[in-house]
């Protein structure tokens, strides 16, 4: 049983404290701000892209700044947890220094130097006998000097210690806490840097590939890049290269760390980098429990550890006996003083798991709560469980919980905490036009080449040991991948162009926009090229489209995954930030347009261009595009089981400053629609702000743009209890769903079609990654 069952399966009824908890429920008293809040270190707050900054506010935003007005109590707990990491990050010397990888007098790696600068990391505060210090004081010394000398620490690290999976994760972990690239670290190893670098890092929405799995069959898999996290991710150029050297300096990858490590260690490695980096907020409660201390207070090193050991003990079900590592680890990384504490933690750890007496929330209901079976009070003491149970920041737990109810934002929580599902689609393109014909028959749903060549691929893996079953929400194209995506990539099936990651979600994005052969299409945040690459192949390689992007670099691996696939020749890439580019065509379209009105009175009244509903309206020199997708930068909550440290790196201010973006960017995406045409906004954030108030706000202001239903597909085999399986029944009966317009639009699965007619997926309900969908019509006249 993990943390998170026996958390559940120990609860105390409110006012029913046991003797175990009662001295601790007394002891810790305080309001939630103060109990709940110890683990909000690693969110950066401050976005530096240009690009993340809405129009108006172009400066990076300000750390946010004291709030004058009372908060509703979710905002209030939520900025106490920040401030609480913030300052505890001060407190403890936390520095943001960006690490350089350490290089010997040669240029080559100096092995010497990087431990002392991880050491230095790990134990900021370390100065000249520091332990005797301690001894003396019975307190930790306060000492700012960053000078390492204590005996032990100026010892060279032994090559054993150094190549154990569990250093190399502490290290990864330091840099995912100083707000690193969790991507390039989790995935960051040369085997998947070398899986990914022929490939062009793969697509579905990109990705460096790696693997991070748990011991015996289960895989658990860290794609990267494939998460839409606002676009923050570069994949290559100078920018990117330096953060793999900063990586590498923490084990990720150079310095002969992770490289040295067998298959298994190096599995071991990414679950242990994953795991802590999610229940990190669970382990620090239970750290700050077991040793009546703020984990936030401790040196880095102390803290990481302790997670660590935690995690192994309670998820990995690791012998209490076993942790000596992580002990031995505390005494050369951080200082032999601090080794007793941790010590001690993971023993009486060991004693409560064995006693059935982890502390848990409940534990420490004050009395108002335990009194209160609703109400505020009530309701505050359940975001708490849920948001320590399932290691949540409390602002996106009291979201969820708001507008899912407790049953369902539990569900959700606990899924974010599961091993991710990947899914693969097959290159109709890859295998010839028959394939690429059957594949276009989007909602045909039923046999042809599509589903032969996808059952001829399933047949390949599965021969090579790969576990694969049919895609529930695109079969024929898509394939879920149950176990041994490591092999899947070793194989060389994506690098040779025939599979591509991709989840499913994504790939319903580009079933609603629904590309057809001829298409002229406009994919305006595109790199690094998932969807782009999709609508290729269900255009069977005919037509063109644009693959716009501001990163320059993310389209260069676009453009390499294009050419693996068989597209190359339709896509074509420009480099841009769309706003400004929409203006520039707008512009020119307008003189274009004047002077073809001048020279064709015809054409202002619709005679010459097609016209209806239905039917793309453009003048013969049109700038503009039949089919234009935006795949807005957005905060990434519905990739939260894949990206593991997302949670704790988005902030409510990100949220405001993302749907301001998203905002200009609909209305930049809106001017490149030829009347007629087809704009499809997708993101795969599952908050209203980023999706459904969106749209609903660009209709407002956008009377020439109508919302067209997804148009349902017939029911797929056992369909869960959607939410929105009652919403896809209604899209059906609004009128494109009789199959009047059927042959325009491709269908999607009944079960993901909202109530309003959105395409919308939650990881809990749809065991996909969750994602927003809405396709809008732009009048033809
Ligand atoms: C969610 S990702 C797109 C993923 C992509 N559609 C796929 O499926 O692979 C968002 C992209 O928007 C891009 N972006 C952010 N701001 C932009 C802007 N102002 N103009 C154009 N692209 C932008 C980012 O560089 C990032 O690649």
């Amino acid at each position: 049983m993990n943390v998170a069952n026996r958390m559940r399966s120990q609860l105390p009824a409110a006012g029913l404290l046991s003797a175990a908890h009662a001295p601790t429920a007394i002891a810790h008293r305080h309001p939630v701000s103060r109990t709940v809040l110890v683990s909000a270190i690693g969110s950066d707050d401050t976005p530096t892209k240009r690009f993340l900054v809405p129009r108006g506010s172009r400066r990076a935003p300000e750390p946010s700044q004291p709030v004058e007005q009372p908060l509703p109590p979710a905002r209030r707990d939520e900025r106490a947890h920040r401030e609480e990491g913030r300052s505890a990050r001060d407190g403890a010397g936390y520095s943001r220094d960006k690490p350089q990888r350490r290089l010997g007098p040669q240029g080559g790696f100096d092995r010497r130097r990087n431990e002392e600068h991880v050491r230095r990391k790990f134990n900021p505060n370390s100065s000249p006998n520091s332990d005797e210090r301690e001894e003396s004081n019975g307190s930790r010394s306060q000492s700012s000097s960053n000078e390492l000398h204590t005996s032990s620490q100026d010892a060279p690290l032994d090559p054993l210690l150094t190549s154990s999976p569990r250093y190399l994760a502490l290290q990864q972990l330091l840099r995912v806490e100083e707000g690193g690239a969790y991507v390039g670290l989790v995935n960051g190893s040369p085997g998947g840097w070398a899986l990914a670098g022929a490939q062009g890092q793969g697509q579905g929405q990109g990705g460096r590939q790696g693997v991070e799995g748990g011991e015996g069959d289960e895989e658990q898999l860290e794609f990267g890049a494939e998460l839409d996290d606002g676009g923050e991710e570069e994949e290559s150029g100078p920018r990117q290269q330096q953060q793999r050297r900063r990586d590498s300096s923490y084990g990720g990858g150079g310095g002969g760390g992770e490289a040295s490590l067998d298959p298994r260690s190096r599995r071991l490695l990414k679950e242990l980098v994953a795991g802590v980096t999610r229940l990190q907020r669970r382990l620090d409660f239970l750290a700050s429990r077991l040793s009546n201390q703020t984990p936030a207070d401790w040196e880095p090193g102390v803290r990481l550890v302790l997670r660590l050991g935690l995690f192994e003990l309670t998820e990995r079900q690791l012998p209490p006996h076993a942790l000596n590592e992580h002990v031995q680890l505390t005494k050369v990384l951080v200082r032999p003083g601090a080794a007793a504490l941790v010590n001690g933690v993971l023993r009486a750890a060991g004693r409560a798991l064995a006693a059935g007496t982890l502390p848990t929330p409940e534990s420490e209901l004050t009395v108002a709560d335990s009194s209160s079976s609703s109400g505020s009070a009530g309701n505050r003491a359940l975001l708490r469980r849920l948001a320590i149970t399932h290691s949540h920041p409390t602002w996106l737990a009291a979201r969820w919980l708001r507008r899912l109810g407790p049953d369902g934002a539990e569900a959700l929580l606990a899924r974010n905490n599961t091993p991710p599902v990947y899914s693969v689609r097959v290159n109709t393109l890859a295998a010839g036009p028959t394939a690429g014909a059957a594949g276009a028959a989007a909602g045909g749903g039923g046999s042809g080449g599509r589903d032969a060549l996808a059952g001829a691929v399933a047949a390949e893996l599965r021969a090579a040991g790969v576990k694969v079953e049919e895609s529930r929400w695109l079969p024929g194209e898509f394939l879920r991948v149950r176990s041994g995506l490591q092999q899947l990539l070793a194989e060389g099936f994506v690098t040779r162009g025939s599979l591509s990651v991709q989840d499913e979600s994504a790939g319903l994005v580009v079933a609603l926009l629904d590309p057809q052969p001829g298409d002229r299409l406009l994919d305006c945040c595109a790199a690094p090229g998932g969807k782009t690459l999709f609508a290729a192949a269900r255009m069977r390689g005919r037509g063109s489209i644009t693959a716009l992007d501001v990163s320059a670099a993310r389209l260069r691996a676009l453009r390499r995954a294009a050419e693996v696939a068989g597209a190359a020749h339709m896509v074509e890439t420009r480099a841009a930030d769309l706003r400004e580019w929409a203006a520039e065509v707008a512009a020119r379209e307008a003189r274009r347009a004047r002077e073809f009105r001048r020279e064709d009175d015809e054409w202002e009244r619709g005679g010459s261009g097609g016209g209806g509903r239905g039917g793309v309206v453009r003048h013969p020199d049109s700038l503009l595009y039949d089919k234009v997708l935006l795949d807005a930068p957005c905060t990434g909550t519905g990739v939260l089981s894949k990206r593991a440290d997302l949670r704790w790196r988005r902030t409510p201010e990100h949220l405001e400053q993302l749907a301001a973006l998203q905002g200009e960017l609909l209305r930049a995406a809106a001017q490149l629609v030829a009347p007629g045409g087809v704009l499809v906004y997708s993101t795969c954030s599952i908050e209203e702000e980023e999706n459904q108030l969106q749209v609903r706000s660009f209709l407002e202001r956008h009377p020439e743009f109508e919302l067209e239903p997804a148009t349902p597909l017939g029911p797929t085999h056992g369909s869960p209890q959607s939410p929105s399986a009652s919403g896809a029944a209604a899209a059906g009966r609004r009128g494109r769903g009789s199959g009047g317009h059927r042959g325009l639009s491709g269908g999607v699965p009944a079960e993901v079609i909202t109530e309003e007619g959105f395409v919308a997926t939650l990881p809990h309900v749809h065991d996909t990654d969750g994602a927003f969908a809405a396709r809008l019509r732009r009048l033809a006249r």
